[in-house]
């Protein structure tokens, strides 16, 4: 963004956008535009004398301590870049996500200066509070830039050059800026390049410490430029999953950050994990030749902490062990294994595992039985966090005096009848895993407050306690009802809802789904894993259209059912195995059905004998071809009627109503 335009040419565009509202083309480029164009809405005007925004000592404490790791990686490399600049009257600056200035080194010349617009730690660069600034500007386009002199928003920060450029964490989130500004009639064209090398250097030194119980791979196109801050890095699961990744490792292997924790290296990479582990065991330093699917070459040197290699063994032993026995792999995609083809559970799959192992709450709507919560499940069995605990709580089902004791714990003798050695609290037991809301709509107003707080601020204050414990955990909530609707009336806490709502997936209703055939074959798989069960066409026809109003947990209920109705020998599901009360369902058409009354339309089989297909051929009642299963039944038990009603699939008190109505 350094730009050739002169001072004037700058000044005369930023006037002609306020009093426009259009920047002229060709003067500004159009990163700056937008830039421009922010500081615009966020109310600055470029003479302003805007009172610098300043954190309190508490909120920068505070600031500084929850940004420890970063700040620890960053000041030897901010000292080495100071070293580099220290006779052009500079300050090198780190600041938070937000904008915040955290840590300052400066020229002594220079610091004066930098103090009357406000370059000191605790102070604001959001381009919200500065306009145009390369630290705003650079967070704003989550990519380095360089402002230079009038490109400032502000007139009064018109003497300066900034370059910045973004740190990000090992999982692609912006955790920081690192920047350079001095006067600009200094300014150098290499400080950029500058300060986008050394934000690397911090990114991989973070990385390294934030996955040090990970495996990691070096990666470059050559052996020897594995070490340098050229270098890829990748952190992997010990089961392969890819969990962290540097903007080199993402580019070697064509990934981009939202993979991170979505795909394993075995989809990228050409080599299995137990290989590449078993090589690295025989010559750990030696870098290994890999071979992306495309053909393309990297050499990788494989790191692994060797205080969690024995976890590492043990997990490659059970991983082997289920290989042999043909099992899925463990720590294998759980979500994967549920599906079964359908496109909108497959997009919804397909999101989920985008956010799996992020610091990113995930919200599944959809209606009561669709499988939330084994969905919820196996998203927690796919990601990084799988050996954790799942915590699932319904919401809806803890009584409104309880919910409180229930989820945040209590301290011993808290409350008359609490447990004499106090509990934990669900929340607290969910550390290290995964919590999942059901039916978070149903949450009292007054435990959404202290839920939103728990969510805010990490940390759980159990009742009765003074003090508050840190919690850890992934969050996915599930709903029934339309929480934004319920938000906007009041119903539900709209911060809430936005804090829960990192990510919306929406899974169909059973009737709705395309993978009937296949879903029932998986379901009948897991009944009845020794013997294969079928079931019979017309009846899987009828299956196909009926609307399963209590989705998958009435589907797989009446399957179960089914496959409990089959005789020794029997390894087709007929009408006869349907449960009593979903026959008369089943055989009553629907109204769409019903709407198409002619002799060809294709309606779906009612219930008959499997012996006799060809009594369903004619286009008869339903209480005829019902009464003509009965005569058959009974004809062939000779008369006994429990055997009868167990063959028709029906109670015995509904087989003597059913014969009792014919002969009326
Ligand atoms: N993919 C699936 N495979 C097999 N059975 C399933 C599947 N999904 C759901 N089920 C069956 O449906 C039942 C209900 O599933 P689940 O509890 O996950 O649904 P839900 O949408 O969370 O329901 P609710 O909204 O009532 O809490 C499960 O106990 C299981 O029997």
């Amino acid at each position: 963004m350094r730009s050739p335009s002169p001072l004037l040419a700058l000044r005369q565009a930023r006037q002609q956008l306020l009093e426009t509202g259009q920047c002229p083309e060709g003067v500004v480029d159009a990163r700056l535009a937008r830039s421009w164009h922010r500081s615009v809405a966020a109310g600055l005007a470029p003479t302003a004398r805007v009172a610098p925004e300043h954190a309190s000592s508490h909120h920068l404490r505070h600031v500084l301590a929850s940004n420890h790791a970063l700040l620890a990686h960053s000041r030897p490399v901010m000292e080495y870049m100071f070293d580099q600049v220290r006779q052009s009257q500079s300050v090198v600056v780190l600041a938070d996500s937000a904008g915040m200035l955290m840590h300052t080194l400066g020229d002594p010349f220079f610091v004066d200066k930098a103090e009357r617009v406000a370059l000191t730690s605790g102070a604001s660069w959001a381009e919200a509070h500065r306009g145009t600034n390369a630290i705003g500007t650079a967070l704003a386009e989550r990519s380095a830039v360089e402002i230079h002199g009038s490109e400032h928003f502000l007139e009064r920060n018109g003497f300066l050059t900034c370059a910045a450029s973004p740190i990000l964490s090992a999982t692609g989130e912006l955790t920081g800026i690192l920047d350079i500004s001095g006067d600009h009639r200094n300014g150098h064209a290499h400080t950029l390049g500058l300060v986008s090398t050394a934000a690397r250097m911090i990114e991989n030194r973070l990385m390294v410490a934030t996955c040090k119980r990970n495996i990691r791979l070096h990666l470059h196109v050559q052996p020897e430029g594995i070490g340098s801050v050229a270098e890829g890095i990748i952190a992997l699961s010990d089961d392969g999953w890819i969990v962290g990744a540097n903007r080199v490792g993402l580019a070697l292997l064509r990934l981009n950050a939202g993979d991170i924790g979505a795909t394993t290296m075995e989809r990228v990479l050409d080599v299995r994990l137990d290989d590449l582990l078993s090589r690295h065991k025989r010559r750990p330093q030696l870098p290994q030749q890999l071979r992306l699917h495309n053909g393309a070459v990297l050499f990788a040197q494989v790191q692994v902490d060797a205080s969690v290699l024995p976890v590492i063994n043990q997990t490659a032993a059970l991983r082997a062990a289920y290989a042999v026995e043909g099992s899925p792999a463990a720590g294998a995609d759980a979500l994967a294994a549920l599906d079964t083809g359908d496109a909108r559970w497959r997009s919804a799959a397909d999101k989920a595992r985008r956010v799996v192992g992020k610091p990113i709450p995930l919200l599944i709507q959809g209606e009561s039985g669709v499988g939330k919560e084994m969905f919820a499940r196996a998203l927690h069995a796919s990601g990084p966090r799988r050996d954790g605990p799942f915590v699932a709580i319904n919401c809806g089902a803890i009584p409104e005096n309880l919910i409180e004791s229930e989820l945040f714990g209590y301290v011993a003798g808290a409350f008359t009848g609490a447990r004499k050695e106090g509990s934990p609290g669900r929340l607290r037991e969910a550390h290290g895993g995964t919590l999942f809301l059901d039916e978070i709509g149903d949450m009292p107003l007054p435990m959404q407050t202290r839920l939103l707080r728990v969510l805010q601020e990490r940390t759980v204050t159990p009742v009765g306690a003074g003090k508050s414990v840190a919690v850890d955990f992934a969050l996915i909530s599930a709903t029934h009802c339309k929480l934004a609707e319920a938000s906007e009336k009041g119903a539900f806490r709209q911060d809430l809802y936005y804090r829960i709502n990192g990510l919306t997936v929406t899974l169909p209703a059973l009737r709705e789904r395309s993978d009937l055939v296949p879903l029932t074959e998986r379901l009948l798989a897991d009944l009845s894993p020794d013997v294969p069960v079928q079931v019979a066409p017309d009846l899987m026809q009828r299956l196909t259209s009926y609307p399963w109003p209590g989705n998958l947990r009435q589907y797989a209920s009446v399957l179960r059912i089914a496959c409990a109705m089959l005789q020794d020998g029997e390894d087709t599901l007929g009408w006869t195995h349907m449960p009593d009360d979903l026959l008369d369902a089943l055989q009553a058409p629907s109204l769409a059905e019903r709407m198409v009354d002619t002799p060809s339309a294709q309606t779906p089989a009612p219930y008959a004998p499997d012996a006799q297909p060809a009594a369903v051929q004619a286009p008869q009642s339903l209480q005829a071809l019902s009464q003509a299963a009965i005569q058959q039944a009974l004809e062939a038990t000779r008369g006994n009627v429990s055997l009868a009603a167990r063959q028709l699939g029906i109670s015995r008190q509904t087989l003597y109503r059913k014969l009792s109505a014919a002969s009326v």
